[in-house]
């Protein structure tokens, strides 16, 4: 079975964004994160609509607080019927259960998102100062989100491997940082082409840019879909 590009909707309004999603045909059905550029402006209705119009939704509100807070806010987007939902791993071990808990009832699976692609060893080390290499971090906080009921993680493809080693094969990796092989890298970090992720294990991929910015979006999502699904 094919594994599934998401389709990161980074748009500033709205209306670019439905634009973006009419070049493609009905019958495509796309998996579209929206993550918090979005969500701010146009809220849970967007998110709705977007649900009404048959897309999978990866909800992407990247939450940390505390663990009552985080619970109380899960227990309201369990009912909005979104795919996938993420909390940072870094909120900690009660945190992550308690998101857990505020999503019981739904089928909304909790990913954690590990140490962010846009960051690098030396960001770690020196802005961070987590004194451990990137991949044991890494390693760390997916283990801690396993032990604590999460269904799955974000990081980057190059961690994939070790990951399922410490967790399980179905202990969900969804690798952003992804660049097909001409593509610009940006802000981003600890990278992957995605046929480099499929190598690796990614059970989905996360794509942004190459395919919202490009002159033909439809065409670079295809693209990287075959690449990805070869
Ligand atoms: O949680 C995420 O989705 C995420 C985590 C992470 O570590 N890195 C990361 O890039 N993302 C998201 O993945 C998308 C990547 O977009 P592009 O860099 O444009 O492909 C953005 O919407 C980011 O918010």
């Amino acid at each position: 079975m094919n594994k599934p590009v998401i389709v990161a909707l980074d748009f500033a309004d709205d209306f670019e964004c439905i634009n973006f999603l009419n070049q493609f045909p009905k019958e495509e059905k796309l998996f579209l994160k929206i993550g918090l550029e979005m969500f701010c402006q146009f809220g849970y209705p967007f998110v709705r609509s977007l649900r009404e119009r048959g897309y999978n939704i990866f909800l992407d509100l990247k939450l940390h607080d505390i663990p009552n807070t985080v619970r109380r806010t899960c227990e309201m987007i369990a009912k909005w019927d979104v795919q996938m939902l993420t909390v940072h791993a870094s909120g900690g071990a009660e945190m992550i259960s308690a998101a857990k808990e505020g999503l019981k009832g739904s089928s909304t699976e909790l990913l954690a998102v590990t140490q962010l692609t846009s960051l690098g060893q030396d960001e770690l080390a020196n802005e961070l100062q987590v004194p451990l290499k990137s991949q044991d971090y890494v390693t760390h906080l997916a283990k801690l989100a396993f032990d604590n009921g999460a269904d799955g993680v974000i990081s980057s493809a190059l961690e994939v491997p070790m990951i399922k080693e410490i967790t399980s094969d179905e202990f969900l990796c969804v690798t952003p940082g992804i660049r097909p092989k001409s593509a610009q890298v940006g802000d981003q970090k600890r990278v992957a082409t995605p046929s480099r992720a499929r190598e690796l294990g990614s059970d989905a991929i996360v794509v942004g840019r190459p395919i919202t910015q490009a002159k033909d979006g439809h065409e670079a999502y295809t693209n990287i879909f075959k690449e990805w699904n070869k």
